[in-house]
């Protein structure tokens, strides 16, 4: 049986928008990815200065985005797991969700590629995942440190000019979010009142 190319897709999530969604569906397309697996991070220790939305909302937002995609799916193993979320426990945990051998490629957009060297035990990352890095408007494909010995294919998607950040200043404001975030994730954060300050 040839071994199954598994996309991994870390994000805090906060929310899922129509930028996750194309690169997932575009990385899948491109490299031939039997499945991508969503990941919410649980605590993300770089966003410690952000006030972000608790795991478990984050999560109901997530499987609802990718509800729709037979290929997607989502894992909670960065939510269950205690400490501050890194990639290289992410991935570890989502090779033992399968049995037998799979190769792992973590789905990252160009502005968290540039912050790649500091992450935490990176060249053990590297090791362990290849990495398919997405175009993301505003940020250039920034010169890549491969001293760790990172692997990159880059990939040119459609760009999508959506941030969470923007979403939920969106709310805040008062401004649709309509078709930059699927309808099922528009009604929950209605109904959930998140995002409004
Ligand atoms: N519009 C987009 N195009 C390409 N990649 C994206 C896009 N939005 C997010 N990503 C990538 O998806 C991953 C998870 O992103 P994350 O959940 O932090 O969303 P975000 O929109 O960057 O959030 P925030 O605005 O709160 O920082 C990161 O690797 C990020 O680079
Ligand atoms: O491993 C790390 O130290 C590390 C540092 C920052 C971000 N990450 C991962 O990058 C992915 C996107 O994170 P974020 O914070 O940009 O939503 C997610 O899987 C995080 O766990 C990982």
């Amino acid at each position: 049986m040839p071994v199954r190319r598994i996309g991994v897709f870390g994000g805090t999530f906060d929310p899922p928008h129509l930028g996750h969604l194309v690169a997932a569906s575009e990385a899948a397309f491109r490299c031939m990815l039997d499945e991508v697996v969503f990941v919410p991070t649980g605590d993300p220790w770089q966003k410690q200065h952000l006030n972000v939305t608790e795991a478990a909302v984050r999560l109901g937002m997530t499987r609802l985005a990718v509800a729709s995609d037979p290929l997607f799916r989502v894992s909670t193993c960065d939510i269950d797991r205690e400490g501050p979320t890194y990639a290289v426990d992410t991935v570890a945990d989502v090779r033992a969700e399968y049995d037998g051998e799979v190769d792992l490629y973590f789905i990252i957009g160009a502005d968290s590629l540039a912050n790649l060297h500091t992450w935490h035990r990176v060249e053990e990352l590297c090791k362990a995942v290849r990495f398919i890095a997405l175009n993301r408007p505003g940020h250039s494909r920034s010169e890549v440190d491969t001293s760790f010995g990172v692997e990159v294919e880059f990939i040119d998607m459609p760009a999508v000019d959506v941030s969470s950040t923007e979403c939920r200043q969106r709310v805040r404001n008062g401004q649709p979010i309509r078709y930059l975030v699927t309808d099922s994730v528009g009604s929950y954060i209605r109904e959930h009142g998140l995002y409004r300050g």
